[in-house]
């Protein structure tokens, strides 16, 4: 990556740094899995090292574990801290409700538990992630390699009379392969273009014996934080239904963007 950011990586590094003003001191942390996620744990990493902030991260991927060593980020498994104080994650598509659909980077499965098992919820986006009905995106959902083919079946059955506007099922893919969870799961993609009932198709999905879990997080985001390249950020915040305008400090991007590029 080059020193100058690319305006998309910036606009990522903004909401990412605004996360950031969510933690205190001693936190127990979920951190996300994704490139806006990416972000987040290396500006983590420099107020570890600029601010001596002591935290906790619990990472939802093997990528991000990998990362947050990197950047100096102290790790625990949810096993060791049982419950966190709050998760940064990116998504794929975020709703007026702040529904979300994630696993577009196959993490889906710990983010969701992480996230459940957190007082808070926030989440770190761009202006691409809005839309007004979740379903543009196609919905990963997690399922066993025993008996997958037939796990598919059921779940394209399932989706007749269900409220959506597109039917096909696809396997990820890696290259000629498969695509593998950290689970060793396989993720198949529901390109179901608008999807009228989020929580009936949850619920139903999950119910298919196969079904590890699906990429629709309702009821769990507190709240969303969009960021442009020019440092301005819109936070959203469903608790108490705020929307406000505000702008980020961008005075450290220059560090993070060069030691990145080294
Ligand atoms: O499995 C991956 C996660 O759900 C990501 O948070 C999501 O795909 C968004 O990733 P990115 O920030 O790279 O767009």
């Amino acid at each position: 990556m080059s020193a100058t950011p690319n305006p998309i990586d910036m606009a990522k590094y903004v909401s990412a740094k605004r996360a950031l003003d969510y933690v205190q001191d001693g936190m127990r942390i979920g951190l996300g899995t994704g490139s806006t996620a990416a972000w987040m744990v290396r500006c983590l990493g420099e107020m570890i090292r600029q601010d001596g902030l002591r935290v906790t991260g619990v990472p939802t991927s093997s990528r991000t574990a990998d990362l947050a060593r990197e950047c100096g980020v102290p790790i625990a498994t949810l096993e060791d801290v049982k419950w966190l104080d709050l998760t940064i994650d990116g998504a794929d598509e975020f709703d007026p409700d702040l529904s979300l659909i994630k696993g577009g980077g196959g993490a889906l499965l710990q983010e969701k538990i992480v996230a459940t098992a957190s007082d808070m919820m926030v989440v770190i986006t761009d202006k691409s992630k809005q839309v007004d009905h979740l379903g543009a995106f196609p919905l990963p959902v997690e399922v066993i390699p025993f008996g997958w083919q037939t796990t598919k079946a059921l779940i394209e059955e399932s989706l007749i009379g269900m409220d959506v506007a597109g039917r096909q099922v696809t396997l990820r893919l890696n290259r000629d392969a498969s695509y593998r969870t950290d689970e060793g799961n396989l993720i198949l993609d529901l390109h179901l273009r608008r999807i009228g009932n989020p929580r009936q198709l949850s619920l139903v999905l999950n119910q298919i014996p196969g079904v590890v879990e699906n990429g629709l997080f309702l009821d769990i985001c507190d709240v969303v934080i969009m960021g442009d390249a020019e440092g301005g950020v819109e936070v959203r915040d469903i608790n108490n239904g705020s929307v406000t305008q505000e702008r980020v400090d961008l005075r450290d991007a220059d560090n993070i963007f060069v030691s990145v590029s080294d």
